[in-house]
């Protein structure tokens, strides 16, 4: 039976992937938390060390924070275990420990785990490359009041996705945080917006603008359990897997 470890057990998402294990009939050899005192369920032993959860585990599950990234990597590399890090907020540094982990291990990184977000995302990649510059891409995205990164990690990827759609790097092309005598918008820019408030789990909305029309397609999660599933589902994909870097195209056959 395929045993799963949980980086950031006692948070939301470690609470829901927990659920979704069990309930794929897969094992949990036990979680890490920033207090790991106490149990998340039933049965599920807390540790606060990664090193020992990777060597009793199958496979790693990381939905925690961006500063517990590279002991996550470390620990995961040193038992040469695989691990999938779902975790939002990276920048450029977190990314280039990915990279690094990837020689060793095999690494799945996504700002989102459900079947629908990225379907979006390649529908995404294909408007862009059939529209052209002229049209304006906005993506606008709203979560529950306790969410602390911003832009969400599903609108970077769907970010990345019209860029890779239109042939540009998104880091310098984007729009992000306007406020106040912005100036007109870039010709080809990508913008970002981003609402909180609420339980709201995660909406996605891609707006093509030209003179005249517009586009817009979008996602909407109603729950948690979208993104248990798939992570679940990528967890034990990635079992058995080559060292590398990958997302969720593999997993899903997108
Ligand atoms: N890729 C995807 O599909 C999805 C990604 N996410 C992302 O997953 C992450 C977690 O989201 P969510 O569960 O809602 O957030 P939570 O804040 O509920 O959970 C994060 C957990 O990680 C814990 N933590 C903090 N530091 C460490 C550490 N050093 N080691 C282990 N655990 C630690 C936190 O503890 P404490 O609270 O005590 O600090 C908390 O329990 C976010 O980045 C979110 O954006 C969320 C949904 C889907
Ligand atoms: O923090 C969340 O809740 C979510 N985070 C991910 C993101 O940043 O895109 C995925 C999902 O939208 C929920």
């Amino acid at each position: 039976m395929t045993t799963i470890g949980i980086f950031g057990a006692a948070g939301r998402m470690g609470r829901a992937i927990a659920q979704a294990a069990t309930d794929a009939g897969l094992g949990i050899a036990g979680g890490t938390d920033r207090d790991p005192a106490g149990e998340i369920a039933p049965g599920i032993a807390m540790t606060a060390d990664p090193l020992a959860l990777a060597e009793a585990s199958a496979v790693l599950i990381d939905f925690s924070v961006p500063g517990a990234l590279s002991a996550h990597l470390d620990a995961c590399i040193a038992a040469r275990k695989p691990v999938l890090i779902g975790t939002t907020g990276l920048e450029a540094v977190h990314h280039a420990l990915i990279d690094e982990a990837a020689v060793h291990i095999a690494v799945l990184q996504t700002g989102n785990t459900s079947l629908g977000v990225n379907l979006l995302a390649a529908l995404v990649e294909q408007a862009a490359a059939g529209l052209g510059d002229d049209w304006d891409i906005e993506i606008v995205e709203m979560h529950h009041r306790h969410k602390v990164d911003a832009p969400s990690g599903t609108a970077l990827l769907l970010g990345e996705a019209a860029a890779r759609g239109r042939g540009i790097a998104l880091a310098q092309h984007s729009e992000r945080g306007r406020d106040g005598i912005t100036g007109a918008r870039a010709k080809g820019a990508i913008g970002f917006a981003a609402l909180r408030g609420g339980s709201v789990a995660g909406d996605h909305q891609v707006i093509f603008a030209a003179e005249g029309e517009r586009i817009e397609i979008g996602h909407r999660a109603e729950n948690r359990t979208i993104f248990a599933r798939g992570a679940v589902k990528a967890a034990r994909w990635l079992v058995g897997q080559p060292a590398g870097r990958y997302d969720m195209k593999g997993v899903l056959g997108l």
